[in-house]
């Protein structure tokens, strides 16, 4: 029996996202986003669900906060819909919008739960999305605008801001693979949002800074570690181009002012450009003072000529895969920790989200999720290892407090310590939600 032990000022804590949890589509002025039409749109989203309920956070945020408390979290980690700030994407601001946010994060400080805000979560306003959306620069602008308005509201009152969540997902899932919305299959396209997004973070950590606001601004993007099959060096180049698509292209331009040359090269080989324009990478490079990190995945990989982007296969190593049919891979975690560290150095790191999809249903008002406990333990024990190799962990939000809309496959994949029935849309606290209660208590859990 081992003792996994944390340190006392270990921040810990939940994550949702708003799209995935508020529903309430059209209360306060709330404006249209991309999600609320692609998730409309025939064959996008499985069971062709939406988010026009969800777990109706919106009108039960005090109910979710109860729960919270008896959690023992330190922090929230939410996110704000953008078009309820800014229904028609610019122009003017929704007073009721603000207000909803306002009661929400007072509600947190009443608790003692500090609130960490992602201002954008992949809820982009439809009317901008109809001007071009990330694909157009004033799109950039928009959301500097809308990032001021929130830092000027909330700036007292909210210490931690992420600006962008998964600006992997936001660019090449969305407009590569497009299996998230708006859906475009565009390899361009989707380097012309990622470059966007990077861009637009610095803007909006400038803006921060201007205002001489004194909590913390990160960004959180997601991450995946791809193992060489062998000690082949083709393996390992394919896995360095794999990995690098999430890691290197989205950190190398804030912490080292480029794009990484092994992947601009591999991408000019295919004709595709990075739209840089004068002052773009100056305005990417803001000093940030943290970096948050989404981690649920990883795979052996392997060389493969022509296959995919990078001549990258994985390979079905046998490992245990979760209900969503991901590989448990806690290996890779402390991997992608220990490799992020060596290349960037010992920024301050939270885990903005870790988490499994296990489907179990309530019998007898119990939901036995043994299958996240297991994950939990052993992606908690792969974090320890990193921080004792000398990564700078500060804190971890679990994925996710509630069951809630999984994007593309909407309600049938469960990420919660907490059950939800959609149709009564009552609250059952899981097991996993014990086991993560007596590990914030403790600090420590044993193996
Ligand atoms: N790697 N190559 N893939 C090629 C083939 O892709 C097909 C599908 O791909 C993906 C990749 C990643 C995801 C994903 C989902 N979440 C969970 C959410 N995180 C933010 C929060 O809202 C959670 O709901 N994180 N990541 C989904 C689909």
């Amino acid at each position: 029996m081992s003792i996994i032990q944390f340190p006392k000022e270990m921040k810990w804590g939940v994550a949702t996202a708003s799209y995935q949890i508020e529903g309430a589509i059209n209360a306060g002025g709330r404006g249209a986003s991309i999600w609320d039409v692609f998730a409309k749109t025939p064959g996008k989203v499985k069971n062709g669900d939406n988010g026009d309920v969800a777990c109706d956070s919106y009108h039960r945020y005090e109910e979710d906060i109860e729960i919270m408390k008896d959690l023992g979290v330190d922090m929230y980690r939410f996110s704000v819909a953008w078009p309820r700030i800014f229904p028609n994407g610019t122009g003017e601001v929704s007073r009721e919008g603000l207000d909803y946010y306002h009661r929400l994060v007072d509600r947190l400080t009443e608790n003692g739960i500090q609130p960490m805000c992602t201002l954008y979560h992949w809820d982009l306003p439809q009317a901008l999305q109809e001007k071009g959306g990330w694909d157009n620069r004033d799109t950039i602008d928009a959301f500097v605008r809308y990032a001021e308005v929130m830092f000027k509201e909330f700036g007292d009152k909210i210490n931690h801001w992420i600006t962008f969540n998964e600006l992997w997902c936001v660019s090449f899932l969305s407009n590569y693979i497009g299996v998230h919305a708006p859906g475009n299959t565009d390899l361009q396209l989707a380097t012309n949002v990622a470059h966007h997004l990077l861009v637009a973070h610095g803007k909006a950590v400038q803006s921060y800074r201007k205002m001489g606001l004194d909590g913390q601004i990160g960004y959180a993007p997601n991450v995946e570690w791809n193992e060489p099959f062998s000690n082949q060096m083709e393996d390992a180049e394919a896995c360095k181009r794999g990995n690098g698509w999430f890691i290197e292209w989205f950190m190398d331009p804030v912490f080292k002012g480029a794009y990484p040359s092994f992947l601009v090269e591999w991408f000019e080989k295919k004709g595709i450009t990075v739209p840089i324009e004068a002052g773009d990478m100056e305005t990417i490079q803001q000093p940030i003072d943290f970096l948050g990190i989404n981690y649920y995945t990883g795979s052996v990989a392997r060389y493969k000529e022509n296959e995919g982007l990078f001549d990258l296969e994985k390979v079905d190593a046998g490992y245990e895969k979760t209900d969503i049919g991901w590989n448990i891979y806690p290996e890779g975690f402390y991997k992608v920790l220990y490799y992020i560290t060596e290349q960037y150095g010992q920024i301050p790191i939270y885990i903005t989200e870790n988490g499994s999809c296990y489907n179990d249903e309530p019998v007898n008002g119990q939901v036995k999720d043994e299958g996240r406990i297991r994950y939990l333990s052993q992606h908690l024990t792969a974090l320890k290892r990193s921080m004792e190799s000398g990564v700078n962990i500060k804190g971890y939000m679990a994925w996710s407090l509630l069951d809630n809309f999984e994007w593309a496959e909407g309600y049938s994949m469960r990420f919660g310590i907490v059950h939800v029935n959609y149709r009564t849309l009552e609250r059952t606290k899981k097991d996993s939600f014990y086991w993560y209660k007596q590990m914030i208590a403790n600090q420590f859990f044993e193996l």
